[in-house]
């Protein structure tokens, strides 16, 4: 593949533009037609006056509302290349295909762009024909005869490299580019993979809004950048759905969601809303001001608390013992017990949720009284039975019957009350297992009870039973191994009607109850039938890292393929040995040494160690920040709890001292998984310094 910058090959500008014929000179004059194109695009929408095609105000706002955003969408960002690549047809591709365009060669950009007779100028990634862009190969070339992909300096486009997929005598090499985009220094948030996104990622970007899909892949294989795309692309062909029923993007914390949260934005994706599982799960009035220990969180984490709580709540449903008699003006009608038990017994079976039933039951009372008063000879109306089932003896009937549960309430006397427990969990959880659940001094209420993170699962598991969960069209569940099967269905109920993506890796999984299978996570989540794939190819850590990090996958997860970096960059790794008393020192002049370089830099420490390496940089004058916090030219250094790196990643890092690492962990295994997403955050540099033994694994 000839790359034609920063190769000799390529003109100066002063030279593109006296020789117009070059063809980079030419690709630079369509950046500047499509720049000056979508400025027109946004002029129009611009001079839109309302005022002539709104009825009323309310109709204006909302349209006012809708022509903002466009405007803000329109934006031509200086530093986001308008277009990144070129797509030669051998033919013309089917109008379908190519929506519209004509021609048979197409400029691939973040959004379509047109001219002022609306023929197209860039052409939205998203679009079918822009499809062999990423998947097109010397092997199976899809009509494609030249794929050419751009390189921008600063917004300027400087660069670009050639494929001729169907020229049988040119060899197949690694783009250029490629390594140089994902080697682009880090500063500020987490950034799109548009241009870039590799043949076996797109597959899952593109897959079907209908199936679910699972991703197991180890650090940097790109699955939180393959979540976001496969969002924009879902939004981009199922628009209009997917506005009706919303989509969610769920990751393990702030920090992780606030590094994420400019990416779908750069794809002119403002709608969509992320949040943890603790804000899918969070209730009004209930704050979590507890934390359980491992043991206890398994137990409340188990699928085996929706039976309990199932059990529970349809505990409160009691067999009519009384006869019920209705008055109407001077006639009574008598419902006996045996039929009111037929009735409830009936809805009972049905297993809809517990507040549906309980609105049904005043209507199917009611409906027994008019068949009686038909038996009769009286020719009742709906607004007969209407005014039965709002009949004050059958309003007291079904308050006895069935009635109203609280889902906090009911959690609360769970955890509180022994023999509650003890009559809904049997056969499901042991002794010991309850004794986990129950709190050494119960608390009183609702609102003075310590909630733990698990306790506001178990509500929400019961909140469902009550009334169903509104349903969203997509969701996307990153990090996804650490979720206990409780949290998993937590999850599911929100894309019952919709679909998900999964994403995580085994290896990485660092709770208690992190997941051991996908099977199984699948079947928590209620998508038994989601696909599973695998990405194995690396983009973020060179090979040298890698490989010393896989080191541990035998003992964390064994079985599990390792990750092959797709980069190749001596010198990445150090392991330095120091003595204790001098531990601090080096790692402090190692981030200084790395601050030599640009980009962002980690330093990345067992939690117990983040106060003392906090008072060395300051003490030193060397300025850090908190994970989440964007970093910027000035401020590029940011100290990392291990316990909150994973999914985050750095230019450099320097671990400080892995045993802590692993120690800071309940079990070895645990604390040696935790090292391996330390392990694994580096783009160009691994600085490892340590004064006690390195893991066996590793030394
Ligand atoms: N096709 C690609 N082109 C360029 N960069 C890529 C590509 N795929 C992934 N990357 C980059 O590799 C890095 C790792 O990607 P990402 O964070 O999505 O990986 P991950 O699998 O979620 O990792 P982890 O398991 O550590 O959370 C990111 O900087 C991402 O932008």
């Amino acid at each position: 593949m000839p790359a034609h910058a920063p190769e000799p090959a390529a003109p100066t500008r002063a030279e593109a533009e006296a020789e117009p014929a070059h063809p980079l000179a030419r690709e630079q004059a369509h950046l500047t037609a499509s720049r000056a194109a979508l400025r027109a695009m946004r002029a129009d929408v611009e001079s839109l006056d309302i005022r002539d095609v709104t009825a009323n105000w309310v109709n204006a706002i909302v349209l006012q509302g809708q022509i903002d955003d466009r405007i803000k969408a329109l934006a031509d960002l200086a530093h986001t290349p308008l277009f990144f690549g070129r797509l030669d047809y051998l033919h013309a591709p089917g109008a379908e295909l190519a929506e519209g365009a004509e021609g048979e060669m197409f400029y691939i950009g973040r959004r379509h762009v047109h001219d002022a007779d609306g023929d197209p100028m860039v052409i939205d990634w998203r679009a079918p024909v822009s499809q062999p862009f990423y998947r097109a190969s010397k092997a199976d070339p899809q009509d494609v005869a030249l794929r050419r992909r751009f390189g921008y300096t600063g917004g300027e486009l400087t660069a670009y490299e050639d494929e001729h997929l169907s020229d049988p005598t040119e060899g197949a090499t690694v783009s250029k580019l490629l390594q140089q985009e994902i080697e682009r220094p880090r500063v500020g948030p987490m950034r799109d993979i548009v241009a870039t996104i590799q043949p076996e990622q797109d597959r899952l970007v593109r897959s079907g809004l209908s199936g679910s899909v699972c991703v197991q892949g180890g650090p940097g294989t790109g699955k939180t950048a393959v979540g976001l795309h496969r969002v924009a692309y879902l939004l981009y062909a199922h628009r209009e759905r997917l506005a009706r029923t919303g989509t969610l993007v769920i990751g393990p914390n702030r920090s992780f969601l606030h590094y994420i949260e400019q990416v779908l934005p750069a794809l002119g994706e403002l709608e969509v809303k992320q949040a943890t599982v603790d804000d899918l799960v969070a209730r009004e009035g209930l704050e979590v001001r507890a934390a359980d220990a491992a043991e206890t969180a398994v137990v409340k984490g188990d699928a085996r608390m929706a039976e309990v709580l199932r059990r529970a709540v349809r505990s409160h449903v009691s067999a009519p013992v009384e006869p019920l008699m209705v008055v109407r003006g001077s006639r009574r009608w008598r419902v006996p017990a045996y039929e009111l038990e037929e009735i409830v017994s009936e809805l009972l079976d049905r297993d809809i949720r517990y507040g549906a039933a309980r609105d049904a039951l005043p209507q199917r009372i009611a409906h027994t009284v008019l068949v009686r008063m038909e038996q009769a000879g009286e020719a009742p109306d709906d607004r007969v039975q209407d005014a039965v089932a709002r009949n004050a003896a059958v309003k007291a009937a079904v308050r006895e019957i069935w009635p109203p549960v609280e889902p906090a309430k009911l959690v609360l006397r769970l955890l509180s009350d022994a023999e509650f427990l003890a009559a809904h969990a049997d056969g499901i959880l042991d002794d010991d297992e309850q004794k986990l659940l129950l709190w050494p001094k119960p608390f009183r209420s609702v609102k003075s009870a310590k909630w733990t993170a698990a306790d506001l699962v178990l509500i929400d598991e019961a909140a469902d039973l009550v009334e169903r969960t509104h349903s969203l069209g997509h969701v996307v569940l990153d990090e996804a191994q650490d979720l206990s099967p409780m949290q998993y269905r937590a999850v599911g109920r929100r894309c019952t009607t919709g679909s998900a993506t999964v994403l995580g890796d085994l290896a990485q999984g660092t709770t208690p109850w992190a997941t051991r299978s996908w099977d199984e996570a699948l079947t928590h989540l209620g998508k038994p039938a989601a696909v599973l794939e695998e990405l194995t190819a690396g983009f973020r850590v060179p090979r040298e890292v890698i490989a010393y990090a896989s080191r541990l996958l035998p003992v964390i997860s064994p079985g599990l393929a390792a990750v092959s970096s797709v980069r190749e960059t001596p010198g990445s790794l150090v392991v330095s040995e120091v003595v204790a008393a001098e531990l601090t020192a080096a790692v402090v002049a190692a981030c200084g040494e790395s601050l030599r370089y640009e980009g962002s830099i980690g330093l990345i420490a067992a939690d117990a160690r983040i106060p003392e390496l906090a008072r060395a940089l300051e003490t030193t004058g060397l300025p850090y920040l908190a994970p989440g916090e964007e970093t910027t030219e000035r401020a590029r250094l940011t100290l990392v709890p291990a316990s909150l790196a994973k999914g985050l990643e750095y230019d450099y890092v320097v671990l400080d001292e892995p045993a802590a690492v692993v120690s800071g962990e309940p079990d070895e295994r645990t604390g040696l998984r935790r090292l391996y997403v330390c392990l694994t955050r580096a783009v160009s540099g691994l600085h490892l310094l340590h004064a006690a033994p390195l893991p066996e694994a590793l030394a």
